[in-house]
């Protein structure tokens, strides 16, 4: 099989744009094995929570820091998502977390305005040198609450956030100026796409009031050097034990170790 690598235009997008979409980066089939599994996995189950937001609608994720040899950690491990990590911040990279987000029908909740980086700001990263990768699971669309984001708002550099329900917020004086000048982009996504977005690019999505669920994966890097000043965890500075495209199909398929070390507290006010 022939898998996607990004294009000199997908980095030229990035650094303009502060995100980049690669369409069909995953094929069905592999996309079949993850959502499959994913449904299916006591452990992640058993490790979500629940963060609630302003209106008090709970949106359900897991979140874990280092790779194990489950689908999922294949997918982290993997050298498209891996490479195109390094090939956007131009640097070797660690993984800092992934999540698994379950925006259930009818009830998923909102997510506020922010930037990632507002929150890692204050895990102690000292540098915006991070990426987030987001891969659909299922459909995201306006319907479902896919993400939004404002097109260039990365060049803003971080700006300040407060809390917002059990969620981090950005200040929304500046947020709305931003809507005043740059574009506002409902990320549209079928399964198997993947965006790229810089931890500084504001984004938001919609509670997810439809008949259909809408699950993503996200994994976050950093660059390798930028280690955090805080917190035990060692995935955000420990080199990615890479594994090759094809291994998503060709190896066993593996749900999440219960060994890891899963974040299940809720941000507090
Ligand atoms: O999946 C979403 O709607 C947004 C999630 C998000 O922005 C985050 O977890 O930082
Ligand atoms: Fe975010």
């Amino acid at each position: 099989m022939n898998y996607k690598r990004l294009s000199e235009t997908d980095k030229k997008n990035f650094e303009e744009d502060g995100y980049v979409i690669v369409r069909g980066y995953f094929q069905p089939e592999e996309i079949d094995r993850i959502y499959g599994m994913a449904q299916h996995d006591d452990v992640l189950q058993k490790k979500a929570i629940d963060r609630g937001d302003a209106d008090g609608l709970r949106t359900k994720l897991s979140l874990w820091y280092n790779l194990d040899d489950s689908i999922y950690s294949l997918m982290a491990r993997g050298e498209r998502i891996v490479g195109g990590a390094e090939a956007l911040l131009n640097t070797e990279v660690a993984h800092f977390h992934t999540k698994l987000m379950q925006k259930e029908p009818k009830k998923g909740g909102a997510w506020e305005w922010h930037q990632d980086y507002g929150y890692w700001y204050k895990d102690g990263f000292l540098f915006p040198d991070m990426i987030s990768v987001m891969t659909a699971l299922s459909p995201a669309n306006r319907e479902n609450g896919c993400l939004q984001v404002i097109k260039g708002s990365h060049k803003m550099d971080r700006i300040n956030h407060g809390f917002s329900g059990e969620q981090v917020g950005a200040d929304m004086e500046r947020v709305e100026e931003a809507l005043k000048e740059l574009e506002l982009v409902y990320v549209e996504l079928e399964p198997g796409d993947t965006l790229f977005f810089h931890c500084n690019l504001l984004h938001r999505s919609d509670a997810n009031l439809s008949d259909h669920p809408r699950w993503s994966i996200i994994s976050v890097y950093n660059r390798i050097t930028n280690k955090p000043f805080k917190g035990e965890n060692t995935s955000s500075y420990t080199p990615i034990d890479r594994v090759a495209d094809e291994a998503i199909l060709e190896t066993e398929l593996h749900g999440i170790s219960e060994e890891l070390e899963f974040n299940e507290t809720v941000t507090k006010k």
